[in-house]
């Protein structure tokens, strides 16, 4: 088939539909059915007629597999998060996006709403699960461990919850604390907090909270109290609609990492003051050196000697503190060369992509939203460029060019590591639509943009 794109083993896009819900059981559903090629789907759709849209839609061969409405969350589970397990274990990082219009299912998909029977368990907290029963096998092999976090070498897991709000990142662990989204000099994205000034001068940010779980009870409280904070707006679709990005972290980590990781924040905050210190001498030193004469020029001033020896105490001061910092990032990084198993930094991670009622592409008509106050359409717009970007992002990395647009939007910024680190890995994307026919704009507003996802995210590739 000449529209037939083979799916990419690093990118891959599913459909899920979802039942219709009680309130929809009066409404028709959308025509559908799935052709199946080598390894992929493509989904044909008939609408009732409509002036905005077409009568029928036809995608690419772009899905490796489609859900029907019967399929519960452990079908879904197996089909798309279990397989990647292995990867994780590795070290690698494996990302799994859900994205839909509001209603569509992605909660339901990435957390569930019945954590009691395993059939409904989200997908997320499912990986969960499977991560720690993998953990807990090797830190009984690996000998000694209790896998009760007791040990500086017994593997765990650290889970960070945050939602991406316009261009600010918000810790949903840390009382929604606002966060910058920034790219350091060492071309990382650093998502850090408001800056702190503590009692001794030390001048702290804090980066995302992450909190270390030894079980999976204390995990699934922490998200339980997480998700609470979660921010919920208005929506014409359903009550708990989310404007926001949530992104839901799974690393591996063990007490000597978080150690040394705190150590790294810690000398940070060390050498911001000494840091200033040495600027200020060297301000003091110099300011006094030049006068200005009456004709407005500058020349030396014959009664102010500088002192030398003073601004050269407070740079070696400074450059002390600098090895300090420098010796406890190389300590971060002798924790994964030390390591026991190459799992140490693997990672799960489950974006809740926003709404895609906010999804325009080009000048389609075909989706009409629900009526929006201006702030509204200022997220929507944010929104938007956000979704443009994660697909150009996921194209530039199946095409594995040298530079990929990461500073495109705050979303793709904050992805960067994950992308990177998923080389080894994958990366997923789920979309949940509903079959109701008063749903079907943006239904297809969904499968528009999951198969241009997944056209990005299958270039290059044989
Ligand atoms: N596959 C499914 N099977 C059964 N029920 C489902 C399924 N998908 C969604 N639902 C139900 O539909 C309702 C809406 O789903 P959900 O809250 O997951 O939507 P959402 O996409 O997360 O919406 P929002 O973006 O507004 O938060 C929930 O009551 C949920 O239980």
């Amino acid at each position: 088939m000449s529209h037939q794109h083979s799916q990419s083993s690093h990118f891959k896009t599913y459909v899920r539909w979802r039942p219709l819900s009680p309130n929809e059981s009066s409404t028709a559903e959308i025509g559908r059915s799935v052709d199946q090629y080598e390894s992929t789907h493509s989904i044909s759709l008939s609408f009732e007629p409509h002036l905005y849209r077409p009568r029928t839609w036809k995608s690419g061969a772009s899905f490796t597999e489609v859900f029907e409405a019967g399929a519960m969350n452990s079908s879904v589970f197996e089909g798309v998060v279990a397989p990647t397990l292995p990867r994780v274990m590795d070290g690698a990082t494996c990302n799994f996006f859900a994205y839909g219009h509001s209603g569509s299912g992605k909660t339901h998909t990435i957390i569930g709403y019945n954590n009691e029977v395993d059939e409904q368990l989200g997908l997320a907290l499912s990986a969960s699960r499977d991560l720690f029963r993998a953990l807990d096998e090797i830190n009984i092999k690996l000998g000694g461990g209790t896998g009760q976090g007791n040990s500086e070498q017994d593997l765990g897991v650290a889970v960070r919850l945050y939602e991406i709000r316009g261009k600010l990142a918000v810790d949903l662990f840390n009382n929604n604390a606002e966060c910058h989204v920034r790219e350091g000099p060492d071309g990382q994205t650093h998502i850090r907090g408001k800056t702190e000034v503590l009692e001794d001068g030390k001048v702290r940010v804090r980066p995302i909270v992450a909190h270390p779980c030894c079980t999976i009870e204390e995990l699934h409280s922490k998200l339980r109290a997480g998700l609470e904070m979660r921010k919920t707006g208005s929506s014409s679709v359903h009550d708990e609609s989310s404007r926001t990005h949530a992104i839901l972290e799974f690393e591996v980590v063990n007490k000597a990492l978080l150690d040394a990781r705190d150590a790294v924040i810690e000398r940070e905050s060390e050498l911001v003051p000494v840091g200033k210190r040495a600027t200020d001498v060297h301000l003091e030193e110099h300011k006094n050196a030049y006068i200005q004469t009456p004709e407005g020029k500058y020349t030396r001033n014959p009664d102010h000697t500088i002192n030398q020896g003073r601004i050269d105490a407070a740079e070696a001061e400074k450059s002390e503190y600098e090895t300090r910092l420098q010796l406890a990032e190389a300590a971060v990084v002798e924790c994964f060369k030390s390591c026991q198993h190459s799992c140490l930094g693997g990672k799960f991670v489950f974006v809740d992509l926003a709404g895609s009622e906010y999804f325009v592409q080009g000048n389609d008509a075909s989706v009409v939203g629900p009526k929006q106050t201006s702030q509204e359409r200022q997220q929507g717009r944010q929104i938007n460029a956000d979704l443009f970007a994660l697909k150009e992002v996921i194209r530039a990395c199946a095409l594995n060019h040298a530079r990929i647009p990461f500073r495109s939007s705050p979303l793709t910024m904050v992805l960067r590591s994950h992308f990177l680190g998923s080389r080894g890995g994958l990366s997923a994307m789920i979309l949940t639509v509903s079959p109701s026919e008063a749903q079907a704009s943006a239904t297809l507003s969904t499968l528009k943009y999951g198969n241009l996802v997944a056209v990005a995210g299958a270039v290059g590739k044989k």
